[in-house]
């Protein structure tokens, strides 16, 4: 679906959201406060838009994206950033390699979340942030009922006027109406292993945006999370 949709995205992106991806990509920027030298990774980073303004300010961004559509338009784009094709819930990085990671609008596409963020906490540094920026869930009642409106019956129809992939946008719609409130990812982020977990709304929690910390002294090798998963899994079949 994203290489279908990878030509227009960020344009469409910009339409849909009336303009306010880049008031949003602002906020996680500096939540990510990253240093000039340091390494962050951009997780599901698409084309590379949520990457570009790391790579401005000196710092080593690696975007990481499985859709090699998404993957290309952003090479072409910005050819001085490090796009990498690489699946969220098996990242092809070292433990401890990243001094951040971040995901912007991507976690809700992932397959399995939670191993997702296991996944950025082993190779993130101890000591290491995590800023998530996701859809979310509008905490005055009217507010909410008028955005659910947009969402289901607005979006859907001015996607198909501006995207070569209307369903896509059917799609967007459905999952950010699935997709857990600020709490309850709080709790996920919290039972992958992450502390510290804090959040911010936009726009009244049509957006928020989740940071948390690596403890310091985890050992997350490769080998104890495969341990872990191989217990989870069995523990699983027991039930
Ligand atoms: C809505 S786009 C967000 C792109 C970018 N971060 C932004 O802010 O514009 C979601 C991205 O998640 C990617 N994605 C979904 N599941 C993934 C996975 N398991 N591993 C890596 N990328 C994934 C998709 O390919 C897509 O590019």
């Amino acid at each position: 679906m994203f290489d279908d949709v990878a030509p227009k995205y960020d344009v469409v992106n910009d339409v849909l959201s009336l303009g306010q991806t880049h008031r949003w990509r602002r906020i996680v920027v500096d939540a990510v406060d990253a240093k000039a030298g340091e390494r962050v990774l951009d997780l599901a980073a698409g084309t590379g838009t949520s990457s570009e303004p790391y790579a401005d300010a000196g710092v080593h961004v690696v975007a990481c994206d499985f859709s090699l559509g998404m993957l290309r338009v952003g090479k072409r784009r910005r050819p001085d950033i490090d796009f990498i094709a690489g699946d969220a819930t098996d990242l092809p990085f070292a433990d401890n390699s990243f001094d951040a990671s971040t995901i912007s609008f991507g976690l809700r596409n992932v397959d399995r979340p939670t191993r997702a963020l296991e996944e950025m906490l082993r190779v993130t540094k101890p000591g290491g942030r995590l800023v998530i920026a996701e859809f979310s869930q509008p905490i005055v009642p009217l507010w909410r009922t008028l955005y659910t409106e947009y969402l289901m019956r607005a979006l859907p129809a001015i996607a198909t006027k501006v995207s070569s992939n209307p369903a896509a946008y059917v799609y967007l719609a459905e999952s950010i109406r699935a997709w857990p409130n600020q709490d309850e990812l709080a709790g996920w982020i919290t039972q992958s292993g992450w502390e510290s977990v804090a959040y911010r709304n936009l726009n009244g929690g049509i957006v928020a945006v989740h940071r948390a910390t690596k403890p310091e002294g985890t050992i997350t090798t490769t080998a104890a999370a495969s341990q872990t998963r191989g217990r989870r899994r069995s523990s699983r079949a027991a039930n």
